[in-house]
């Protein structure tokens, strides 16, 4: 029996058996989607069928359709028909023409590969096309804060300080307007497949185009099909002016020196999409990674985020030269001056490998953890001891903000300057400059002296708060430049790149908004889960299937409920060995070690809090459960976002709420409805019903801040007495406990009882006193 029929009004018996259901269900575990991406199936080059533009002899266009689409498209060998004399032509002109390019910049190693990357065809969109394809894309992409054409205006009106105030007044107004004006939409051309990196326009290095094509990405996500024009740059013009006429702009004119701010979906490879970019403007500046250490760097909220980013650059930088290091304790990034350098590094490093190991992760995708024997964990361990006390010499870093601040902190208490980093990337953006991690954050920004310095800010969600608190810290660091340094060069806009709809989740998993009405209904609704047989046999909901994730709010409920449930799984099937829990408490090492059991598919049920909220990718995970509500609705966002990434379907998000929720859970049933609207799914039939949210109450500014801060009260974890008793995670009712307790009690006493009469009776301490006649 389904108990949650009997809880919601919502439920419709169905006719169709669950069975069915089941069987037809394609699950996000079954293997990567044909299509990543989320949009605008029906563009031209994304419906199977590869249609060409070509310009007729008349000027006309043409498209052309070549149903080989994909079918064993040859990205980075020779084009089709390159034994055609014509394309002969136009192929060693592209080659021709980026080799000269590459000799302005001065870049020998762009050179040769401009000659490697000879015979790409350059293929463009006309506006109106490029225009429609970003479109049904559902990309927004706009120049938030024109910087140059602000000074500009400012200047003008220095000059115009003698006129009359009421003339001053009417051309301030204009001004405005004319900054409104700088707030145009960009229309730049997008990326359709990644062979297009090869051309002339993007020329990314081919050993880099090797290693996209190697981890099988064929078709951009919608965020790389915007964003990497923008940041490849195509061919450099004029910054334009605010008093420019045009409001809008094919974006070629920045030529990839922006400052970027993204918000796309969970899941749709923003990773790739920012990692590409900095690793190709790395080869391009010729940085090696022994010539001069870090240039570029990557700030995570978590190690494991941290640990994933790593991997994935190494993945993608293979054999250019470029290194990618997760920064660990003990390791230095820069000479300190003042003592704290490496003999501190290696203090920390000896102390660390004594106990917390903090191993990054390994290049097959797993997090650490492997089973080296002892001898060779030991030198392992001595080689990485080593390293940390060293200077990090590799180009890329990646770190948590903290770990970053410590490496930089000098004893006085100052920050070490960081002028040699070119690329300074917030992931999870949103999080970092959170009132959290925000002075953390922002000591690793302004210690990035350079003014060649250019930011990414990327995440899911993204409220207005960071685009201003972005927009006044590059206003900062620019007066305190200006103030030293008189050779600066205009500064670049920051753009604004918005995928689909903001702060949504993603439109292709279920979402089951479940109430539990108690904690204990909510272990009931778990458990019913963890046994999909019991489910209702009339139920058409996609069943939730392992591997999945459960959320709760504090460690303490994590660790509670994993106890709960450990003995739930039957020993046939591996028994308590397919639930763990993770969470911040527990070792580097004990996490990554659950981290690569998860991965491999060795736990099935992972119970954690927030701390795997964010960013962490488990490609085949099928579902979420939010045994604890989220504390917001940007954290239903990220958490359910574990699942049906890069395009797959069949995820799973189940959140159970109880009485303690109602004031909040409209936040998540306003997300959900977003999204199932985002999916087509019509008005009425989606898991969240009209009358749900007409009865829930809407909560104030001040209500979602304390919840943000404070998660749902009962559940805290330092009440005492009946307000900790309401939140605890037990299927054990009061009397069941209060015998428990009673028994244990009993065990207790007696055990004291028989001690107390050993320590009386005389010689009982002696041991052996020989046989008794
Ligand atoms: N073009 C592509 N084609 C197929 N798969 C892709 C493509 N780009 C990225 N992926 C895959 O999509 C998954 C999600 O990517 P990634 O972790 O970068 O997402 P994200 O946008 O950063 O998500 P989140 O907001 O949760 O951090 C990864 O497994 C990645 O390998």
């Amino acid at each position: 029996m389904d108990v949650f029929k009997l809880l919601s009004r919502a439920a419709k018996p169905s006719a169709k058996p669950s069975a069915k259901a089941s069987a037809t269900q394609k699950l996000p575990s079954s293997g990567a989607a044909a299509n990543p991406q989320l949009f605008g199936h029906d563009g031209p080059a994304f419906n199977g069928v590869n249609k060409k533009r070509k310009r007729g002899q008349d000027g006309a266009e043409v498209v052309e359709e070549d149903t080989s689409l994909y079918a064993g498209l040859d990205f980075f060998g020779a084009p089709k028909g390159a034994e055609d004399g014509g394309k002969k032509k136009r192929k060693r002109k592209a080659g021709a023409e980026q080799a000269a390019e590459a000799s302005v910049n001065g870049e020998d190693d762009v050179e040769a590969e401009a000659e490697a990357g000879a015979g790409r065809e350059v293929e463009a969109y006309d506006a109106t096309e490029s225009k429609r394809l970003l479109r049904s894309h559902k990309l927004k992409i706009a120049v938030l804060e024109d910087f140059a054409a602000q000074e500009a205006l400012d200047a003008k009106e220095k000059k115009k300080e003698k006129k009359s105030s009421k003339k001053r007044e009417k051309e301030r107004g204009e001004s405005k307007d004319k900054t409104k004006d700088t707030k145009k939409q960009l229309y730049p051309q997008p990326l359709t497949d990644f062979a297009q990196l090869r051309t002339t326009r993007y020329a990314i290095s081919r050993r880099l185009a090797e290693n996209i094509q190697e981890q099988g990405y064929k078709l951009p996500t919608e965020v790389q099909l915007g964003a990497l024009p923008l940041l490849l740059g195509g061919k450099k013009q004029a910054i334009p002016r605010a008093d420019a006429a045009e409001t809008e702009s094919s974006g070629a004119e920045y030529g990839g020196d922006i400052d970027l701010l993204t918000v796309a979906p969970t899941g749709s490879g923003k990773t790739i999409a920012f990692l590409i970019p900095v690793i190709n403007a790395l080869l391009r500046e010729g940085s090696t990674d022994s010539k001069e250490g870090p240039r570029a760097i990557v700030v995570a909220p978590t190690r494991e985020l941290a640990a994933q980013i790593v991997n994935e650059a190494r993945k993608i930088a293979k054999g250019t030269g470029i290194k990618a290091t997760l920064m660990r304790k003990g390791m230095e990034v820069v000479e300190r001056g003042d003592g704290m350098d490496s003999e501190k590094a290696a203090a920390e490093a000896e102390a660390d490998a004594s106990g917390d190991d903090g191993r990054a992760a390994g290049d097959d995708g797993s997090a650490s953890g492997s089973d080296t024997s002892d001898q060779e964990g030991q030198v392992q361990q001595k080689t990485r001891d080593r390293k940390r006390a060293e200077l990090v010499k590799a180009a890329i870093i990646v770190a948590t903000p903290l770990a970053l601040l410590n490496a930089l902190r000098r004893r006085d208490g100052t920050v070490a300057e960081l002028p040699s980093i070119r690329h300074l990337i917030l992931d999870e953006a949103d999080v970092l400059l959170d009132p959290l991690f925000r002075e953390q954050t922002l000591a690793v920004w302004n210690a990035c002296t350079s003014p060649l310095l250019r930011i990414g800010l990327w995440s899911a969600t993204m409220g207005a708060s960071v685009e201003s608190l972005a927009i006044s810290t590059l206003n900062s660091r620019w007066r305190s430049l200006k103030a030293t340094r008189s050779d600066l060069s205009p500064r670049p806009p920051l753009i604004r790149l918005v995928v689909g709809l903001k702060d949504t989740a993603i439109p292709n998993i279920h979402h089951q908004l479940t109430y539990a009405a108690t904690e204990q209904g909510k272990l009931l609704g778990l458990r019913q889960l963890l046994h999909p047989t019991s489910i209702s046999s009339t139920s058409t909901a996609p069943v939730l299937r392992p591997p999945f994730l459960v959320f709760t709010q504090t460690i303490p409920r994590a660790i509670a409920l994993h106890s709960e449930l450990l003995y739930d799984i039957p020993p046939e099937a591996g028994g308590s060995s397919r639930i763990a829990v993770l969470h911040a408490d527990l070792s580097s090492s004990a996490r990554d070690g659950i981290m690569t059991r998860f991965r491999r598919g060795e736990v099935w049920v992972l119970i954690t809090t927030d701390l795997l909220a964010r960013g962490v990718d488990f490609r085949g995970l099928n579902g979420v459960v939010n045994f604890d509500a989220p504390t917001s609705a940007a954290a239903y966002v990220h958490r359910v976002g574990r699942t049906g990434r890069a395009g797959r379907e069949g995820g799973v998000a189940v959140t159970f709420y109880t009485q303690d929720d109602i004031p909040y859970v409209k936040l998540i049933a306003n997300v959900i409805r977003a999204s199932e609207k985002l999916r087509g799914v019509p008005e009425g039939e989606g898991s969240v019903k009209q009358w749900l949210l007409d009865a829930l109450p809407t909560p104030t500014k001040r209500d979602r801040a304390t919840l943000k801060k404070r998660g749902v009260e009962s559940r805290r974890s330092n009440l005492r007495g009946k307000e900790a008793k309401k939140g605890r995670i037990s299927t054990k009712s009061g009397f069941e406990r209060r015998i428990e307790n009673n028994k244990r009690g009993a065990k207790e006493g007696s055990k004291r009882r028989e001690k107390a009469a050993r320590d009386a009776s005389p010689g009982s301490d002696d041991g052996f006193d020989g046989f008794e006649e």
